[in-house]
């Protein structure tokens, strides 16, 4: 993965002033960012969510999923701590992009589950690649994170790129009657964890 640094600036939330980081992954024409909030170089382990884009959750409100909510407990927890990182990785539909998101969505209208869904569209379950993380982490000298998620193979596949996951702490947070089947395939196809 060829990923660069482009630039930094502010940017002010409903949860306080975060700094925004730009990073370009030019080979496969990717635009990722990371908001960071307080010193994230030094003091011990950093309060981090490695956050997959989701349009239809992050930005129109879906509740086919919980990444929205997940989202915005997770600015929240970093802004209650006063210092933390969220990797906003443009990885969209866990990797198969919108419109096959969408295509996905449709099969599950008609009663297959999100990997059944995915499979049937001839991709893998999970196609993300967290090696751009390194390269983030490294940037802005964030040695280990307390990671904010339900998935422990994303714990695994930070850990396996170089990163020091000290903790995981669990984000069970949005459940509704729309994504129960989701939530419910992704613990037992997926290895999600949901705990409290
Ligand atoms: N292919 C596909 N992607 C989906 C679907 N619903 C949500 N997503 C995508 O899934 C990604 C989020 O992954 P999740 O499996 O919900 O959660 P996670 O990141 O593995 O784990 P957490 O850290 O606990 O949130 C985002 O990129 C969403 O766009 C779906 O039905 N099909």
């Amino acid at each position: 993965m060829s990923l660069r640094f482009v630039e930094s600036s502010k940017l002010p939330t409903q949860w306080g002033i975060f700094d925004i980081h730009g990073f370009e992954d030019s080979e496969n024409q990717k635009e990722h960012i990371v908001l960071t909030l307080g010193d994230v170089s030094t003091g011990g382990p950093v309060l981090g969510r490695v956050h997959s884009e989701c349009l239809t959750g992050d930005a129109l409100f879906s509740m086919r999923c919980d990444c929205g909510p997940q989202l915005q407990a997770a600015l929240q927890q970093i802004a209650a701590e006063g210092r933390g990182a969220l990797f906003y990785l443009r990885q969209e539909g866990r990797g198969i992009g919108l419109l096959n998101k969408i295509r996905a969505y449709k099969l599950q209208d008609g009663g297959a589950d999100t990997v059944e869904a995915n499979e049937k569209l001839g991709f893998h379950a999970d196609l993300r690649d967290y090696s751009m993380c390194k390269v983030m982490c490294d940037h802005l000298g964030i040695t280990q994170l307390k990671l904010m998620t339900n998935n422990p193979r994303k714990v695994n596949a930070l850990t396996e790129h170089g990163i020091d996951v000290v903790e995981r702490l669990p984000l069970r947070i949005g459940e509704n009657p729309h994504n129960a089947r989701y939530l419910a395939t992704k613990a037992g196809k997926l290895g999600h964890l949901f705990d409290h």
